[in-house]
C-alpha cells in the first residue's frame, strides 16, 4: 500500500481498532536488554583523609555545603571505633587511636558496600569522652548521590580505597595542628593539656609519620591549608559536579542532555510524581519543569551573530535566535508541553502527530498534522514521556520522511527511561534529546503520565468561541455557544486515578451562524481515545451523538479534526459519565438482525455509539 494511502487519516481511522496508548509501556527489568545500565547509578564516593585537626571536617563541610543540589552523606571513620574494654578503659592513657588496628576496618567496609549498593546503614555513634561506642543509638545514613569517607586513617586499607571514585588529603602545618587538637580536646573532649601533649608525642604523631602521611601518595588532590584553600574546594566541587551532572546514558550518547540537576528541579520531579499531588499543583509544577526543559532545547538550536546598538549608544555583540522553527506534539501527551513552548516562543507553529497501535503486532499508524514547510525547519519534538521509545522512533521515521534533516530535531522530554534514550539514540544518532530526568529503568509499576491531570485541557490555542445572538426561543443555553476549532485541537478529560472502565461520551452539536462562521458548513472528524467517533460529520441540525467506549488509563482524548474545504471543526458541549466497569460484556455480545445474530468478541476493545430512541 503507498506510504500517502498509509498515513492518511481515513485509513487511520478505518483501521483503528484499539485504544491509542502514549507509547509508555511497562517492562519488567528482567524483561529489559539494558540490564547493565539500568543498574541504579553508584554514589560518587569520595575519601578525604589528613592527619589529626588537619580540617578534614571542615572541608567536607565545605564541599557538603556546595554540593546542595545533590544527596550527600558525610560517613566518619571515627564512627568505626571498637570501644574500649573495661580492662583497656582502665589505663586510656596506654591505648593507641591512631593505629590502624582501633578500627573496625571490616564494619566500614560493610558501611560503605551497603551505601554504594543503594541501601540505608545503621553507622555506629561514638563518644570521644568516653571512648565507648553508644550501645542503644545509631545513625540511620541513607543512600545518596555522593558519599564523603572520612578519617585520619580512611587511605590505609587498600579495599576502602578501592570504593573511593576521588582520594583527598588535607595538608595543614603539624604546629598548627597541634594548637588546635589542644584547643578542641580540652574544650569539647574534656581533657587538661598536658594529657592531651601526652597522648600527642605517645601515639599521634608516630602514627602519624607511620601510617598517615605514607598514605597521602594515594590521593588525587592535596589540599594545603585545608578549609583556608577556597580555590581547591571550588575546583574538587566543580569536578565532583561534572561527574555527577552527567549521567551514564550522556557518556555514551553525547546528543543527550540532562538539564543541570538543583534542588529546585528535585523537588519539582517529588511533587509530580507525589499521587497525593493536587491536580493544580501537578500542572503548575510540571509547566514549570517543562519550560527549563524547552528553555534547554533552545539553547541546543544554532544562533547567528547579531550586533545591536544599545540606548547608550554603543555596540552590544550578541546572537540572533533561530528563526526557522516549529513544535511537533506526539499525541496526546506531547501536547501537555505546547503552552510551554508558545510560552518561550511567540507564535510558534506547531504540528501534531498521532502514534496509533494497530492490533497488538506492534504495528503502527500514523496521521499526521504538520508545517508544509517543516523540511526548512528546525524541529522541537514533544512528549513529556520518553519510555520505551517505540512512539518516539515513528514520529522521529515521519520527521525524516517529510524532509527534516535528522539533525535538526530536538526531542523534548520531561521524564526519560534508559530504554528510550537507547531506542532512538542508537536509531538517529545526530538527533539530540532534552530531558530533565533520567529514570532509573522502566518497570511493572513505572506509569508516570505527565499530562496535566485537570478535569479537562484543551490541547489548542487555535479555536474561537461563538455566542449566538439570535438564539430561536426556548433554545437551551447549552445551545447558545459553541467552539470552533481551526486546526486539529483535542480535549484531555481527566477522568480519575485509574480510571480504566466504561464511559459513555455525549457530544452536542447545534449549528447556528456566528461571526464568520455557518457551524452547518463545518465537517470534520471526531476521535476519542484513537477511535474514529465521527467520520466527515456535518451538523445541519440540532444532534446529540451519544457513544460508550472503554478507557484503559486516566485520560480521555476527544480530537476534532476539521476536513476539507470547510476547515473547521465545532462542538457546543461535550458530557461524559462514567459507566460500571463491566457494562459491555467483552465476548459474546449480540447483535440480533433480519439475518439472524453477529457475534462480537473483544468488545470492550471497540467504541460503541448508542442508538436514538424511537417510538414505535
Ligand atoms: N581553616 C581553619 N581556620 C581556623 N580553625 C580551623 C580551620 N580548620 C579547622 N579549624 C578548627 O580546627 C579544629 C579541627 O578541625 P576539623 O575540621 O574538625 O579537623 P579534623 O576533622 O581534621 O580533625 C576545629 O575546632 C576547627 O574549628
Ligand atoms: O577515644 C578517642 C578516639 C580518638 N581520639 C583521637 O581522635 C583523633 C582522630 O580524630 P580527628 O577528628 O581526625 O582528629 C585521633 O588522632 C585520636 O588520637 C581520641 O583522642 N580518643
Amino acid at each position: 500500500m503507498p506510504l500517502e494511502k498509509k498515513n492518511s487519516i481515513d485509513y487511520v481511522m478505518e483501521t483503528a481498532s484499539g485504544p491509542h496508548f502514549s507509547g509508555l509501556h511497562s517492562l519488567t527489568a528482567a524483561a529489559s536488554p539494558f540490564s547493565d545500565v539500568n543498574a541504579p547509578n553508584q554514589p560518587f564516593v569520595i575519601g578525604v583523609s589528613g592527619g589529626t585537626a588537619s580540617g578534614k571536617t571542615t572541608v567536607c563541610d565545605m564541599i557538603i555545603q556546595q554540593l546542595h543540589d545533590h544527596r550527600v552523606v558525610l560517613v566518619n571513620q571515627d564512627s568505626f571505633y571498637r570501644g574500649l574494654t573495661a580492662e583497656e578503659s582502665k589505663c586510656v592513657h596506654k591505648y593507641n587511636f591512631d593505629h590502624p588496628d582501633a578500627f573496625d576496618t571490616e564494619q566500614l567496609l560493610d558501611c560503605v558496600l551497603t551505601l554504594k549498593s543503594g541501601q540505608s546503614v545503621q553507622v555506629p555513634i561514638y563518644d570521644f569522652k568516653h571512648h565507648q561506642r553508644s550501645s542503644d543509638s545509631f545513625r540511620q545514613v541513607n543512600a545518596s548521590d555522593v558519599i564523603i569517607l572520612e578519617g585520619i586513617l580512611v587511605f590505609h586499607d587498600q579495599r576502602v580505597r578501592n570504593l573511593m571514585n576521588m582520594k583527598i588529603f588535607v595538608d595543614t602545618d603539624a604546629d598548627l595542628r597541634l594548637s588546635r587538637r589542644i584547643r578542641r580536646d580540652t574544650v569539647e573532649r574534656g581533657r587538661d593539656v598536658s594529657s592531651v601533649l601526652e597522648q600527642y608525642a605517645k601515639f599521634v604523631k608516630p602514627a602519624f609519620d607511620d601510617f598517615i602521611l605514607p598514605s597521602k601518595k594515594y590521593a588525587d588532590v592535596i589540599i594545603p591549608r585545608g578549609g583556608d584553600n577556597h580555590v581547591a574546594i571550588d575546583l574538587i566541587v566543580q569536578h565532583i559536579q561534572t561527574k555527577l551532572g552527567q549521567h551514564d546514558l550522556c557518556k555514551i550518547y553525547p546528543n543527550t542532555y540532562v538539564i543541570q540537576s538543583t534542588f529546585q528541579i528535585r523537588g519539582m520531579h517529588t511533587l509530580i510524581r507525589d499521587k497525593e499531588i493536587s491536580k493544580h499543583d501537578f500542572a503548575f509544577y510540571s509547566d514549570r519543569l517543562i519550560r527549563l526543559v524547552v528553555e534547554h532545547g533552545l539553547g541546543r538550536l544554532p544562533f547567528t551573530e547579531k550586533q545591536v546598538i544599545t540606548p547608550t549608544g554603543s555596540i552590544y555583540t550578541g546572537v540572533d535566535f533561530c528563526k526557522k522553527l516549529c513544535g511537533v506534539s506526539i499525541v496526546r501527551s506531547g501536547e501537555s508541553m505546547e503552552n510551554a513552548l508558545r510560552a518561550c516562543c511567540k507564535g510558534i507553529k506547531i504540528g501534531k502527530i498521532l502514534i496509533h497501535r494497530d492490533g497488538d503486532d506492534g504495528r503502527k499508524l500514523i496521521y499526521e498534522k504538520l508545517p508544509k514547510d517543516i523540511s526548512e525547519r528546525h524541529v522541537l519534538l514533544l512528549d513529556p514521556v520518553l519510555a520505551t521509545g517505540n512512539s518516539a522512533n515513528h514520529a522521529i521515521e515521519l520527521l525524516i520522511q517529510k524532509g527534516v534533516p535528522e539533525s535538526h530535531i530536538i526531542f523534548l522530554n520531561l521524564i526519560s527511561a534508559p530504554e528510550g534514550i537507547h531506542c532512538v539514540c542508537k536509531r538517529f544518532p545526530s538527533l539530540k534529546i532534552v530531558t530533565s530526568e533520567i529514570d532509573a529503568a522502566l518497570n511493572g509499576e513505572f506509569r508516570v503520565i505527565p499530562v496535566k491531570p485537570s478535569s479537562i485541557f484543551l490541547s489548542t490555542e487555535q479555536f474561537v468561541s461563538l455566542t449566538d445572538k439570535n438564539p430561536s426561543s426556548g433554545s437551551p443555553i447549552l445551545y447558545r455557544t459553541a467552539r470552533v476549532f481551526t486546526a486539529v485541537s483535542s480535549y484531555e478529560l481527566y477522568i480519575k486515578r485509574n480510571g480504566t472502565g466504561t464511559h459513555l461520551v455525549r457530544l452536542h452539536f447545534s449549528p447556528f451562524k456566528a461571526q464568520n462562521f455557518n457551524l452547518a458548513s463545518a465537517k470534520f472528524d471526531v476521535l476519542a481515545n484513537g477511535f474514529l467517533l465521527l467520520r466527515g460529520f456535518s451538523a445541519y441540525n440540532l444532534v446529540l451523538k451519544e457513544f460508550l467506549l472503554r478507557v484503559d488509563g486516566e485520560v480521555l482524548e476527544i480530537m476534532f479534526s476539521p476536513l476539507g474545504n470547510s476547515g473547521f471543526a465545532f462542538v457546543c458541549a461535550i458530557e461524559v459519565f462514567s459507566a460500571p466497569k463491566d457494562f459491555i460484556i467483552d465476548d459474546g455480545a449480540r447483535l440480533i438482525n433480519d439475518d439472524g445474530f453477529l457475534v462480537f468478541e473483544s468488545a470492550a476493545k471497540k467504541a460503541a455509539t448508542t442508538l436514538p430512541l424511537r417510538e414505535f
